[in-house]
């Protein structure tokens, strides 16, 4: 690892192309050691300069920036880098980024959702299986002991043949899509705007997708436009059976709204991955047994990880080559 000691000899080359690692102190990634050799990497958070002295000293000529996770990228960090072009977001979110900033600025970025939609399709379905199937409380229930003494379970419900509303019909969504049809589901999607080449049925607005729903998965990112998009109406319009699974971002539910419906029975059950403020989850969700709950898991597999460092490092290449990327957020 190079020693930050004398930054000021740092100069990008050609063969070395000079990236910015954006992170907080406490997200260490394997991506430094996989892109160290074939990238000259400047690493504020190694450094004992506060971050925002340590950008303007040593990376006012940075092209590219990878952020890692959700580390916050404001648009006064941003001002410091002037020759930013390219930001490689290592999540599929980007609510962390101000969008605006790099909208205004004609900067591009990339995500991870072509390296993460299978494996986050995969714990929604998951998420909707145990909400419906109601198998973490089948697991609760013979760990308790209490299989021989009360013989029954609670009774679930039936997956296949229900009416799937998946709201953001991104990468993740048309996963999800993919994998429900299978099950004999029935898919509708409501998504900025109607997709012309997929067979699910669209939905311009969510409360219409609510109404024809028994279950909405929430695979949307979390924009201004989004925030707090399952509410109220939406919760009423779902109804007493309707299932609500969230790979997305918390802010994407009215968190407390939900509680209050999951609690008065008004909703049918959640499985949620995700929540407002992480890593608390509201407690009262804790007793229910038609709530499930995973803490921020659902992209990680080893397999994504490393289809992620494998993203990462392609598109840094082919930024420096100038040859087209891989996973380009349209930021809009
Ligand atoms: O939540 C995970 C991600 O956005 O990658």
């Amino acid at each position: 690892m190079a020693s930050y000691a004398n930054q000021e000899c740092f100069q990008s080359n050609d063969d070395h192309p000079m990236v910015l690692l954006h992170r907080l102190p406490s997200f260490n990634s394997p991506l430094k050691d996989i892109l160290q050799p074939h990238f000259h990497l400047l690493d504020p958070a190694d450094s004992p300069e506060p971050a925002s002295s340590f950008l303007s000293c040593h990376a006012k000529s940075v092209r590219a920036l990878i952020c890692i996770y959700n580390t916050p990228l404001s648009a006064e960090t941003l001002n410091l880098l002037p020759s930013l072009e390219l930001i490689v977001a290592t999540s599929a979110g980007v609510d962390h980024i101000d969008l605006e900033e790099c909208r205004c600025r004609g900067i591009i970025m990339t995500n991870a959702s072509t390296a993460f939609a299978e494996d986050a399709a995969d714990h929604a379905v998951a998420l909707l299986i145990d909400v419906c199937r109601r198998i973490s409380t089948a697991d609760r229930f013979v760990r308790g002991g209490l299989w021989p003494v009360k013989r029954d379970c609670p009774l679930g419900f039936k997956v296949g043949r229900k009416r799937v509303g998946i709201v953001g019909l991104g990468r993740i969504g048309l996963e999800v899509g993919k994998r429900l049809e299978a099950f004999g589901c029935s898919i509708a999607y409501n998504s900025r705007k109607k997709m012309p080449s997929v067979p699910f049925s669209y939905h311009a607005n969510v409360l219409d997708l609510a109404e024809d729903s028994d279950a909405l998965i929430l695979c949307c990112s979390l924009t201004e436009q989004t925030h707090h998009i399952i509410n109220k109406d939406v919760l009423e319009a779902l109804g007493k059976e309707g299932v609500i699974i969230n790979v997305g971002r918390g802010a994407l539910i009215d968190e407390k709204v939900l509680v209050q419906f999951l609690l008065r029975g008004d909703t049918g059950g959640a499985g949620l991955d995700v929540f407002e403020s992480e890593p608390d989850v509201p407690r009262e969700l804790f007793e229910l047994d038609n709530v499930v709950l995973s803490p921020h898991r659902a992209i990680f597999t080893s397999e994504s990880l490393e289809a992620l460092h494998q993203l990462v490092f392609t598109n840094l290449k082919a930024f420096f080559s100038n040859k087209p990327l891989q996973s380009v957020f349209q930021i809009e």
